[in-house]
């Protein structure tokens, strides 16, 4: 019987599904497009408890984006400055939990881009609708030596991917329903931002985009 002698399967990198974006960096195209379904339902459950807020801001300005959190700790903003609480500031109790599902592929995410040992203790859901955009900024205002993994539902949007500085070049990535980011490592303090959500419809999600950042805080 004759051997067969190559590969019909097509080589690993034919489909590039992991894509390299820095150091210690990478996107995951379409990784979490399975989970939509039920995250998306999830949301909508911790909304009902935390809802959606715009938030003000040192400056005397708003938040772009609506946020909620669930988990130990939720990103708060207000005209004293940004930090993390252990309660609601609009309902003062606790934040929602994090799903242990959420957690459990989080960790998993983290251990597919690189990183082992991840122990996120919070999930930051930030709501888009056309028109909102997040400026360029550092996420530090929890542990940096952890990092952080990212997942994008809903209405396309350009990731601005720059530097350790604020002026350093910014590239722009799209990142659609199912993708996955992931930085950390050398790559943790980089600058990036969310430009304008263009209108449109998402059969998912209809006029909206989500982001969901898992971290770890304490
Ligand atoms: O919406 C995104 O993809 C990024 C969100 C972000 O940078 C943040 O919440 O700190
Ligand atoms: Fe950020």
């Amino acid at each position: 019987m004759m051997q067969q002698e190559f590969s019909l399967d097509p080589p690993a990198t034919a489909t590039p599904r992991h894509e390299r974006l820095g150091e210690g960096a990478s996107v995951l195209r379409g990784h979490a497009a399975g989970l939509a379904g039920d995250m998306i339902a999830q949301i909508r459950r911790i909304a009902a408890l935390s809802p959606f807020r715009r938030m003000t801001t040192a400056g005397g300005g708003m938040t772009s984006v609506a946020m909620t959190c669930c988990g130990a700790a939720g990103w708060c903003s207000d005209a004293r400055g940004h930090r993390y609480e252990r309660r609601d500031p609009m309902t003062g109790r606790p934040w929602p939990p994090l799903p242990p599902a959420w957690r459990a592929w989080a960790i998993g995410t983290a251990r597919l881009a690189g990183y082992d040992g991840f122990a996120p203790d919070t999930c930051l859901i930030n709501g888009y609708r056309p028109g909102t955009r997040m400026g360029l900024h550092q996420d530090g205002d929890e542990r940096t030596d952890a990092p952080v993994v990212s997942l994008s539902f809903g209405l396309p949007a350009l990731f601005q991917w720059g530097g350790l500085r604020r002026t350093d070049p910014v590239r722009r990535i799209p990142l659609l329903h199912g993708d996955v980011v992931v930085w950390g490592g050398p790559s943790r303090l980089v600058f990036h931002g969310i430009a304008a959500l263009r209108a449109g419809q998402h059969p998912v999600t209809g006029p909206c985009r989500y982001n969901l950042t898992f971290r770890q805080v304490w």
